[in-house]
């Protein structure tokens, strides 16, 4: 993989009328869109292997176990408007080239244009990312259509989601140095349901991963975090050291074990445990977050062992120093998965 910015590596041949894309020496056909989020558009996308390509994408890949069989996969389109976003996209591309997990999205290929702004448009350049493809959604839109039907997952399914999230993020926070995903939420995982097996969870989105430990000495050092949180994690998954940051803090990789905490509560619940607060009159959701103050739902028989409730709660540690990391969330993920799964 190399960035191909200023090269003719990538050819683009009119995606947005339905046409093909081509990233690097290899074509795609647009099949349909797939998502779309604040400047990018997610399409599925079949690669048209011709004669002359040199063995298609199958044999630029090192890891042969990407390789689509049916050569879909999910192409990311994203249109950059000035060089704050061009360095994004490029941090972006950087970052999840980094990883090689099972629990993390990997980064197939990647290109990266210059378009011509138009009358109607006004982004100057156009970043083509390529991934595997994953047609069951995320744990978002799982939720949404689990919610209209009055489905909850399993007890069993609900720890071996969150085992395999935590196991992505281990690997993250034991890089050298640490990464913080900085935006673990069930938008950002997508889900594969298998026959016989628990779903298979995937970590995704790298655009705001970044090395995890800071040390904050002054109130502008703070009020720069904060302001790059606001823009970068989402705000109900939102660790509150990233909402009131001290003059005087350690910053360090357990702002995720505050949006894990967030994510296990959703995977069983549907939304965020503070997401309430937004829909309460005078209601704050940096209030519910700073005070951890988290609505279980009501009703005398919970869907989930009382366990599961205060293993949330254990994340949700408002103070970052006494939060536990990791390696202690994975040593007790793994005895509930011991005592609750058959
Ligand atoms: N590999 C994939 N397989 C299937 N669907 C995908 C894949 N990647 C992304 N999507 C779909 O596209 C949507 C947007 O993708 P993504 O979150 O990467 O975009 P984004 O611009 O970073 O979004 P956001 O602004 O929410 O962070 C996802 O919510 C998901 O529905």
């Amino acid at each position: 993989m190399g960035c191909s910015f200023s090269g003719l590596n990538a050819l683009y041949d009119s995606v947005n009328s339905g046409g093909d894309a081509w990233i690097n020496e290899n074509r795609f056909r647009i099949v349909r869109q797939l998502g779309e989020g604040g400047f990018a558009y997610v399409y599925l996308v079949k690669e048209l292997i011709n004669d002359s390509a040199a063995g298609g994408l199958a044999k630029k890949l090192k890891d042969s176990s990407h390789v689509s069989e049916d050569g879909t996969y999910a192409m990311k389109k994203v249109l950059i408007q000035n060089n704050e976003q061009l360095e994004l996209v490029r941090e972006e591309i950087r970052v999840s080239s980094l990883f090689n997990h099972p629990n993390l999205l990997p980064l197939l290929d990647h290109a990266i244009i210059s378009v011509k702004p138009t009358q109607e448009t006004s982004w100057n350049h156009e970043a083509y990312l390529l991934f595997p493809v994953h047609m069951d959604g995320t744990l978002l839109d799982n939720a949404k259509v689990m919610k209209t039907k009055k489905e909850f997952y399993s007890t069993s399914d609900v720890l071996q989601i969150f085992r395999q999230l935590c196991a992505g993020l281990k690997h993250m926070h034991s890089f050298d140095p640490p990464y913080a995903h900085n935006d673990v939420k069930p938008g950002n995982v997508l889900i594969t349901h298998r026959k016989g097996q628990p779903p298979l969870a995937i970590l995704m989105d790298f655009g705001s991963a970044r090395p995890a430990r800071k040390q904050i000495t002054n109130r502008s050092e703070a009020l720069q975090l904060q302001e790059w949180a606001a823009e970068h994690c989402s705000a109900p998954f939102r660790a509150p050291e990233l909402w009131d940051c001290p003059s005087q803090a350690a910053i360090d990789e357990r702002t995720d074990v505050w949006s894990l905490g967030c994510t296990l509560y959703a995977i069983m619940y549907g939304v965020s445990p503070f997401e309430y607060a937004l829909g309460e009159s005078g209601g704050s959701l940096q209030l519910a977050i700073v005070n951890a103050q988290v609505k279980w739902p009501a009703g005398p028989k919970p869907p989930y062992p009382e366990a599961f409730h205060q293993f949330v709660s254990w994340m949700l540690q408002p103070q970052a120093a006494m939060r536990p990391r990791i390696d202690d969330i994975i040593i007790h993920v793994d005895k509930l998965i011991a005592k609750f799964s058959q």
